[in-house]
């Protein structure tokens, strides 16, 4: 005998651009946005698979469609957060056996051209200055019924490339047969971040029309900008102990600039880069006080991981 534990399905890797276009001074001005987005659904859809039910199923096809709807004529398209909740309510409400939606996105990046001639940011001329991605997942829960649907919000980055060449030690860890790593009172330090972060939401059912003022309420784009910057500023400005330390500085900072973050979860792989030996021609190299010529290396790196919360 076998039973389904779990199931949950739907399109991966919607590829999205949306231009939105508005008046200003008598010209037409530009705002664009790039999203990749997942949506799974669950529900009452076993006999899917059990029994090759396809009255259950949503074709995949028509979610993928619903996005690309939803980026027609949702008014929060520009917002990740708000277009993921949208797109999520929606397919609850719609389909009565649907129970929970899971609509993750990930922003891929364009700013807007500043034109050095004369310093103005450029009406509709956008470059893509960062791999790094915001991301959101939400979470949309119809299982206590249509009119009692509650949402998850989890939102972050990842891909932020970030390195100092100073200002981080690595010292008094344990050092016993299996240790060969000198202590080192400065070091490289790089990293890309990856960072998410869980949002306390209001209580209440979610509505479409409650979600516009979910923006001002939970502030998910200030949040966004915030922990990006707190990130850059305590990883410039913090003598590290180790990037364990360094972590739950960010971690803390977040939680105290952001009312409405609850939790951070921060995944910093360390990446190594190592003091080349150069004493092959007499050349000090491997101290830190010499170390100038470093060799990077790809793998292994370290993994260091942490979940901050507020306490309450
Ligand atoms: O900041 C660090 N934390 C570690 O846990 C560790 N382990 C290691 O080898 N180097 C480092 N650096």
């Amino acid at each position: 005998m076998a039973t389904l534990t779990a199931a949950r399905y739907g399109k991966d890797k919607v590829r999205i651009f949306r231009v939105v276009r508005s008046p200003k001074d008598g010209e037409v001005w530009n705002d664009v946005v790039e999203y990749n987005v997942k949506a799974l659904l669950e529900g009452d859809i076993a006999t899917s698979y059990t029994h090759a039910d396809n009255s259950v199923v949503v074709a995949t096809d028509s979610i993928k469609n619903t996005c690309n709807v939803f980026a027609k004529t949702s008014p929060h398209v520009l917002h990740p957060e708000l277009f993921a909740l949208d797109i999520g309510l929606h397919f609850v409400k719609t389909y009565p056996h649907i129970h929970k939606a899971f609509i993750d996105i990930e922003q891929l990046k364009w700013s807007r051209i500043v034109v050095s001639k004369n310093g103005n940011p450029h009406k509709h001329s956008f470059t893509r200055d960062g791999e790094e991605k915001r991301l959101t997942s939400v979470e949309i829960d119809a299982t206590k019924g249509k009119d009692a649907v509650t949402a998850k919000v989890t939102s972050g980055l990842s891909g932020l490339l970030v390195l100092k060449s100073s200002g981080s030690a690595f010292e008094g860890f344990v050092r016993d047969e299996w240790t060969t790593l000198p202590e080192v009172n400065d070091r490289i330090f790089s990293t890309e971040v990856d960072l998410s972060y869980t949002f306390a939401m209001p209580a209440g059912p979610l509505t479409a029309e409650g979600i516009a003022a979910l923006q001002d309420r939970v502030k998910f784009d200030k949040t966004a900008e915030s922990a990006k910057q707190i990130t850059l500023d305590v990883f410039a400005t913090d003598e590290s102990a180790s990037v364990q330390a360094t972590m739950f500085k960010m971690s803390s900072e977040i939680i105290s600039a952001n009312p409405t973050v609850e939790t951070v979860s921060y995944k910093l792989p360390n990446k190594h880069y190592i003091p080349v030996d150069l004493g092959f021609k007499g050349l000090a190299n491997l101290k830190p006080a010499d170390a100038e010529v470093f060799a990077p290396v790809a793998a292994p790196s370290g993994l260091i991981t942490a979940t901050v919360s507020r306490t309450h």
